[in-house]
């Protein structure tokens, strides 16, 4: 059996009590990859909110890492949140602590125990983004890939089943682009679905997925061709 980490049936995602997108339904199986594009307004993060439990979901069903989400108690969220890692365009590090720390502070909310533990996955997730080096360096000591990559490496702390990324790409230049996609990919290899909001068709020709487009008012799937 597939089993799916997001499941919208046909949704309305609101914003303020503006309908942005009505009639959203599709399935993001375990370990797939798929794009959200769509012109700017046209709803792309107003949906990856709804599937994080920033916006409600007042109208249609939908799951994700099997947490129902009408209704969802705001209790519930945090546990939500743990099964998801989310990237955002802009770095959002704590520019106070080292890369280390700002790691550490996401361990220590999520209810990790024992320092050696949380020591061993920083020093992990670290390596799997390549900056083995950068714990004790201060995020804005480093570069833009760099800071994403940490980024990256702070939505992986708890191992996501999906990760939620809105323009991860938007400031950094083409090479440094393609590496954060090549990183994407390896994460996906290894068994994390992925849903990424981008206006970058050069890296969507380049890394070739699935397809979905907020466009007047409704999400087209490359999956399901009219
Ligand atoms: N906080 C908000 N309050 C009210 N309306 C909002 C809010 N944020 C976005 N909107 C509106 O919701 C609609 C969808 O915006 P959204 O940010 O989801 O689009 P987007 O596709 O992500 O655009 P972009 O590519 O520019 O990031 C737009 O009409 C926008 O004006």
């Amino acid at each position: 059996m597939t089993e799916n980490v997001i499941e919208l049936h046909e949704a309305t995602i609101m914003q303020e009590q503006q309908a942005v997108l009505q009639g959203v339904s599709f399935a993001l199986e375990k370990g797939a990859f798929a794009y959200l594009v769509g012109r700017t307004g046209a709803g792309k993060s107003s949906l990856l909110k709804t599937l994080y439990a920033d916006l409600p979901l007042q109208s249609g069903m939908g799951t994700v890492a099997g947490y129902s989400l009408p209704k969802l108690p705001a209790s519930k969220v945090p546990y939500l949140r743990r099964k998801l890692g989310i990237v955002f365009q802009d770095f959002q590090l704590l520019s106070d602590r080292t890369v280390a720390e700002n790691l550490m502070f996401v361990l220590n909310a999520t209810g990790w125990k024992g320092k050696s533990q949380k020591q061993q996955r920083i020093s992990d997730v670290l390596v799997r983004v390549g900056l083995s080096g950068a714990a004790n360096r201060m995020p804005h000591r480093l570069s833009g890939g760099e800071q994403q990559r940490v980024v990256i490496a702070r939505a992986m702390l708890n191992e996501p089943v999906l990760l939620l990324a809105d323009e991860p790409t938007g400031n950094l230049d083409p090479e440094v682009s393609a590496n954060i996609m090549q990183l994407f990919g390896e994460i996906n290899n290894a068994g994390t679905a992925v849903l990424m909001a981008t206006h970058n068709f050069q890296l969507i020709e380049k890394y070739p997925h699935r397809i979905l487009t907020c466009k007047d008012g409704e999400l087209l799937d490359s999956a399901q061709p009219r």
